[in-house]
Formats: C-alpha cells, structure tokens, sequence
C-alpha cells in the first residue's frame, strides 16, 4: 500500500493526476456487447443512447479467434460513436492471457479520451490493480490524456473475494466491484452450473410435525449470493466505490432476473449487467427507485428539518438515522431525474 500522502500522486511523469473522489453517475446497468459481432455492434449507437453504461467485452464470450478483431471492432466504435452522457467501458482480457497487454496499449493509446472506465476480471489481490494502475498512468501520459481512466474489478476468485478490502482501496482509480457469478462458483467449487441467481436445492426446511419427516414441512429457497454481495457492498461503501450484481445468465427468466436484480438494488448496489437487450429494462425498473419510496423520503427530510431530532410519519418513528437513509434514496432519484425526463416527472423532482 502506498502512504497516505503519496496515494494521490500520479505513478508516471506527465501522467493526469488521479481523481480525489469516484464520480457518482446514473449506472443502473452495465450493457456488454461483443465488439467482433457485427449485427451487436450496428446496434450499439441506439442501445447508448438508452443504457447509463455500455461496455466492449474482450474477454470471457469472445472466441479466441476473434480477440484482436473484438479490439479493433471497439476502437473503430468508440471513434466514430458520440456516446453523449453514456459511460463507455470495457471489459480486457485477464491479467494472465497473451491479450491484455495489447488490449490495455492499443485502447488508452487510441480511444482512451473516450472510455471512463477499464473492467479488470479475475483480480486476486491489491497486487493486480498495483500493476494496472502503473501501466495506465505510463499510458495516458504516452497518450496526452488530462484525465485518469478508472479501474472496476470483477470478483470472481475465492482469492479475489478473501482480498476484496485491499483490492477496493488499492488505487484512487478504483471505481467499484461487480461480482462474477460464474468464475466464483467455479473457484469456490459451489455446485451450481447457473450464471448467477438462485438454485432450489438450497433451501430451509420447517421442523418436523410428527415422526413422518416428510409430512407437513414447507421449504423456502434462500440467495446463494447473499453472503457474497453483502460482503462487496460493504468493502465498496467502506472505500466510497461502487458496488454492482453482475451477470444473470437466464436470459429467458427475466421474472427471475428481476428479483436477483432487485435483491442487490435492497443491500446496496448501485446496478447490475445487462448482457441482452431484454435485460436493460429491468435493470432500468429495479435500480430507479420507486416514485413512492422517493415520496416518502422527500416527507422525512421536510419534516426533519436540519435532520437532529425525532419526528412521527405515519405512525413511525424518523429520526437522524433514517433521515440519512432517506437522503440516500433522495440524492439517487436526483441523479436519474437530471438525466430522464420521465423520472423527473414521476419524482415531482
Ligand atoms: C446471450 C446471447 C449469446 C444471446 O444472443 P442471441 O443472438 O442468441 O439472442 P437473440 O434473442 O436471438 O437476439 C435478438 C437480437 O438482439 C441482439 N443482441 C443480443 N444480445 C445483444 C447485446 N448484448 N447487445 C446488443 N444486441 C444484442 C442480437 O444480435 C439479435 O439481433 P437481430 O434481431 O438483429 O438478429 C447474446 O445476448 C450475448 O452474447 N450477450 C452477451 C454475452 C456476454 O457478454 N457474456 C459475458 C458476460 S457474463 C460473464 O462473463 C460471466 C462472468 C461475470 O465473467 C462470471 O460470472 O464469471
Ligand atoms: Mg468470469
């Protein structure tokens, strides 16, 4: 770890100093589209202009014979697309893999004006983002850039997951965390073959009412994930980054996808991906607070005043605590109503 005084130094001559805080902007879903695939990318100028983030993938979905064409197929995107108030991010190849070096090169080198935010999968430890972060400072001063790309890591090691403090606190270029479903299961030797959500066979039984065991009981299906996105969330907010779900890979479920969805929009996070363009809305739906949770905060807030004190609404007890929880849910809708009209309307904000 680098001492506090020379955190926000930048780690190359000419490179743009790092940025004191993480940029809080609309990112309900994260959209990934594969850059090799030309029927995806012709979509790409009106799916940008819909989603808060859009994202080239190069890594995991991208056959290997098509990495360097996913590459080019990116930068010729991001040079000829106005993204407007869209993020544009990508996902690179692991840390490990004969691409990245060339991925990270090319893209700083040739759209790094245009892309805000790097993907780095699989990352293990600080140690990862320690030598991503040299490598881009090198970069953009090579490149001339006047701004620092960020660093979004995917937790999907069990390693990754032990270390997930020091990864969200390893850089001034850490933007947030997205959990990997598939990668982390497969690390963990959890016996789920899904790409993210929950599986029936884990599950609490009621006690037994008489001596036939099976007579009577009633099951309930718990969350895989919970443990895990809570951990994230925490490590996220300790560090002021942001915590995101990541994948849901039945695409076809999308009721499903909603409740996984909805289930990290409650316990913190801030979006999720959208890996097909049935799944945008949903996370559109989820991640946008609901006008009356909004209506309700706007009430405590007015009612609290300079937010000390106790006050009752409705027969329940506000206070400076949940006062703050409002003023969570409050700045959020204001941050969406600035950059869709309908919400604005619908947050009477
Ligand atoms: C699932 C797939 C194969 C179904 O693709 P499809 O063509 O079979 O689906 P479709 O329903 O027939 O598609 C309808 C139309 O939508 C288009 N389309 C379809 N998807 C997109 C998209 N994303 N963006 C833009 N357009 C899209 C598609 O091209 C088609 O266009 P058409 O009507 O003109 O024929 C396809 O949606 C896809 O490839 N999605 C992205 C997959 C991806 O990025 N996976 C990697 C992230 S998850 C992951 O890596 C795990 C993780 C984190 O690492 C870990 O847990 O470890
Ligand atoms: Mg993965």
């Amino acid at each position: 770890m680098r001492p506090p005084r020379t955190f926000l130094r930048p780690l190359a001559v000419g490179a743009p100093a790092p940025v004191t805080e993480i940029p809080v902007k609309p990112s309900r879903m994260i959209h990934f589209f594969d850059p090799s695939n030309e029927k995806m990318a012709a979509k790409v100028p009106d799916i940008a202009a819909k989603v808060d983030i859009i994202l080239g993938n190069l890594e995991d979905a991208i056959k290997t014979e098509m990495k360097e064409a996913a590459r080019q197929g990116l930068v010729d995107i991001a040079k000829k697309t106005d993204f407007g108030e869209t993020q544009l991010w990508t996902r690179v190849n692991s840390l490990d893999s004969p691409w990245v070096l060339d991925d990270l090169t090319t893209l700083v080198t040739e759209i790094g004006d245009k892309l805000d935010v790097i993907m780095v999968p699989k990352v293990e430890g600080a140690q990862d983002i320690h030598y991503v972060d040299r490598l881009l400072a090198q970069l953009e001063a090579r490149a001339g850039l006047d701004r620092p790309i960020l660093v979004h890591a995917i937790l999907e090691t069990a390693q990754g997951m032990v270390n997930v403090e020091e990864i969200a606190g390893a850089s001034p270029r850490m933007q947030g965390l997205s959990l990997g479903p598939a990668d982390l299961a497969a690390s963990r030797r959890m016996k789920t073959t899904r790409v993210g959500g929950g599986h029936p066979g884990y599950l609490v039984r009621t006690d037994p009412v008489s001596d036939d065991l099976t007579e009577g009981r009633t099951t309930a299906q718990q969350d895989l994930w919970h443990y895990t996105i809570a951990r994230m969330v925490d490590a996220c907010a300790a560090h002021d980054i942001l915590p995101f779900y990541g994948p849901f890979g039945d695409i076809k479920d999308v009721v499903a996808c909603e409740d996984q969805f909805r289930n990290a929009y409650l316990l913190g996070c801030v979006g999720a991906w959208s890996l097909h363009p049935v799944q945008i809305d949903i996370a559109k739906k989820v991640f946008s607070p609901d006008p009356a949770d909004v209506a309700h905060a706007k009430r405590v807030v007015e009612a609290m005043g300079d937010g000390s004190g106790a006050v009752m609404i409705d027969g329940k007890m506000e206070d400076d605590a949940s006062c703050k929880q409002c003023l969570v849910m409050l700045d959020l809708a204001k941050a969406l109503a600035e950059r869709d009209p309908e919400l604005a309307e619908a947050y009477d904000l």
